[in-house]
């Protein structure tokens, strides 16, 4: 579909969008989150209550000039600073918000904050938490299960584990009481593809719990014949709060390695596979830029293109693909993802407005009861283009 067809992007300035929580009620949590969490020091704090200041009331100020991709923002930003981050597509502006708190934070700096992830206390509570026991528990579990059942098992893990986002639990109380509702599902199309000789791409999404059950499914992807290697995608850098980066992979397979049995042997096998060729970890920059999937670079796209099925993990990724636009929701994922070199398949709980491939049924029933189930994490889905 050409630019000037595609519907509008989700703004920031829409007091009845998923975005004006982000930033009145989420952000300012996590930024005091992050200030009572570290030792930082007057400089860090006073750029961090500046950079609240500014998203909150201000125009959009551009990186500082020695920032190492200054230049890179400078032209992505063009027309956006100087203008208010209240005018902003929110999917463009909360990309640049967590830029600019690693800047804050002295990230990228030469101080003594250098590579100190700044969300890195909860990424650790997350992984030490006794809750998540259940889980460590989980594969040997599903290794009781028929044969048949257990890669649908882990592929619905993998799906759900997307709800255990550290982000979008900032001023909520967990709640796993609802009902778990998938109002697209794929899955049936999903397997025929898979096989002994097929690529799979795995883009990651939430460290943590998530990525757990990421791993799992990589595992039994290899060890059954459906597929003969895995490329894991990470962030090149924290971002989004608890999006896995390869410092978060390294200690989610130290805590599988920690648990004598299933998640031990899980843990082996991932590790001599990434020794070889079976199983590929990177990082590509683009995943931390602020542009959707319409805009993926040469390099990557030709990563996507040689795989058989690109598995999109979350919901910023399925943001990222259907350009966070107010497509009606009944429109069809493959209408509204931009075009895509290869099969796709996207794996997300609804934690934000954008929405599509839902059938009119579905949504007259869902819609009844209220506008909560396309945000609140309570549903999912699993969608397949082409
Ligand atoms: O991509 P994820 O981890 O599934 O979700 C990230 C998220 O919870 O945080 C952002 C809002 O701050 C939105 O992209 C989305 O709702």
């Amino acid at each position: 579909m050409p630019d000037g067809c595609l519907p509008p992007r989700l703004l920031n300035s829409d007091p009845e969008g998923f975005a004006w929580g982000v930033w009145h009620d989420r952000t300012p949590r996590l930024v005091a989150g992050i200030r009572d969490a570290h030792p930082y020091g007057p400089e860090q704090r006073d750029a961090l209550d500046a950079l609240l200041e500014e998203v909150a009331s201000g125009m959009m100020s551009p990186l500082p000039r020695a920032a190492h991709d200054h230049d890179l923002w400078a032209g992505w930003g063009r027309e956006r600073f100087g203008r208010p981050w209240a005018e902003a597509p929110f999917l463009w502006s909360e990309s640049y918000f967590y830029r600019r708190l690693l800047e804050a934070v002295g990230y990228f700096g030469t101080g003594p904050w250098r590579g100190v992830d700044p969300f890195g206390h909860l990424k650790s509570a997350e992984l030490t938490d006794p809750e998540l026991e259940a889980d460590l528990a989980a594969p040997a579990d599903q290794e009781k299960l028929p044969a048949g059942e257990r890669g649908e098992a882990k592929l619905l893990a993998s799906l759900w584990g997307n709800r255990a986002d550290l982000g979008f639990r900032i001023g909520r109380e967990r709640n796993d009481a609802r009902a778990e509702d998938l109002v697209s599902d794929d899955r049936a199309r999903l397997w025929p593809l898979l096989g002994p000789s097929a690529r799979v791409v795995l883009v990651a999404d939430n460290a943590g719990r998530e990525l757990l059950a990421d791993l799992v499914l990589i595992d039994h992807l290899l060890e059954h014949g459906l597929a003969a290697e895995v490329h894991l995608h990470l962030k090149p850098q924290p971002y989004m709060v608890s999006d896995a980066t390869p410092s978060d992979l390294a200690a989610c397979v130290q805590r599988l390695a920690s648990v004598p049995g299933t998640p031990a042997d899980i843990a082996a096998r991932l590790t001599r596979a990434a020794a070889g060729t079976r199983l590929r970890v990177s990082a590509h920059p683009f995943y931390c830029a602020p542009q959707p999937y319409r805009d993926t670079p040469a390099d990557l796209a030709a990563e996507y293109a040689a795989s058989t099925l690109t598995l999109m993990k979350g919901d910023l990724n399925y943001r990222r693909l259907t350009g966070d636009r107010a497509w009606p929701a009944t429109t069809p994922f493959t209408t509204a993802i931009a075009p895509f070199p290869a099969p796709v398949a996207a794996l997300r709980t609804l934690k934000s407005d954008v929405l599509t491939g839902v059938p009119a049924a579905t949504l007259t029933a869902l819609d009844a009861t209220g506008p909560a189930w396309r945000t609140a994490g309570t549903h999912a889905l699993l969608q397949l283009s082409p």
